[in-house]
């Protein structure tokens, strides 16, 4: 279970005259930029939850402080009763957290990349060749898997990144915009993936720009905007919102009633 309440980061952000004599973003002008004023959601084991917000909003700061990146001003973030403030490395144990960046090491293999991050948790030799026989089987990895990461396309290092991302077998999956760079064929099989950790039972969390995958995989949906969280609630009940059962006109909706 993960569970976020009244979460809050600032960055100091000094303003420049120049800058205050134009119309400024309600979240800076104090020399602080309150990149997330007030986040709250909750995704329970089963459930897959969609965040989505405009460019900016505080989504990627919202996610790296529920993978202990960051610390949070204020607010409370729990992962399966763990407080994350509290206690960040035990959390950070159960999270899997795939950040923009794929954090790859350009000379050793795709296969080597996953291993490697593998025994740094602390698997086991057999677990871990069992598990990346899985991941490379269900990601469809297995063409380049001893190509090296360096001579990998933008779309395979990014397999090979969410690969690395769960091969601890993580008990919670926070995934940050995990679709960018992938054709529609490597997309579809990352929506499979995604997908079957509902069956798991493992609370993932995916941000994401395209409302098609919200569509097609969340349970729940937070949406963030100008760093708070605008709605929470189900597909069912955000696509009610726009009236005319569309998901554009829904998050339209919701960001022009926030703004
Ligand atoms: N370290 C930092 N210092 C100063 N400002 C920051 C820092 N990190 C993020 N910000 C600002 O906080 C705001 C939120 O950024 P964030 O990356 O969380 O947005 P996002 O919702 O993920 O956007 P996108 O959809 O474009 O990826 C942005 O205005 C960004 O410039």
């Amino acid at each position: 279970m993960i569970e976020v309440k009244h979460l809050a980061k600032r960055f100091a952000a000094p303003v420049h005259k120049e800058r205050r004599a134009r119309q400024r973003d309600v979240r800076e002008g104090d020399g602080w930029f309150h990149a997330v004023r007030d986040v709250s959601f909750a995704c329970a084991p089963g459930e897959v939850l969609g965040l989505l917000g405009p460019n900016g909003a505080g989504k990627t700061t919202t996610l790296r402080i529920l993978s202990t990146a960051l610390r949070p001003d204020a607010g409370s973030a729990f992962i399966d009763e763990i407080d994350i403030v509290a206690d960040p490395l035990r959390a950070r144990q159960r999270v899997g957290f795939l950040s923009g960046s794929t954090g790859l090491y350009g000379r050793l293999s795709a296969r080597e990349n996953v291993e490697y991050f593998g025994r740094l948790h602390g698997m086991a030799p057999a677990r871990l060749k069992q598990r990346c026989d899985d991941l490379f089987e269900q990601l469809d990895m297995h063409a380049y898997a001893h190509k090296r990461a360096d001579d990998l396309s933008t779309g395979m290092k990014q397999k090979c990144a969410i690969a690395r991302t769960v091969v601890h077998e993580p008990r919670v999956v926070i995934l940050d915009e995990p679709t960018t760079g992938l054709d529609v064929m490597s997309a579809r099989v990352l929506l499979e993936f995604i997908a079957s950790y509902k069956a798991l039972r493992i609370p993932l969390i995916f941000s994401t720009h395209h409302l098609h995958e919200v569509d097609k995989l969340c349970d729940r949906v937070c949406i963030i905007n100008r760093g708070r969280s605008a709605f929470n609630g189900t597909v069912a009940e955000l696509r009610e919102l726009g009236g005319s059962g569309d998901l554009v006109d829904a998050f339209v909706h919701v960001i022009k009633q926030d703004d």
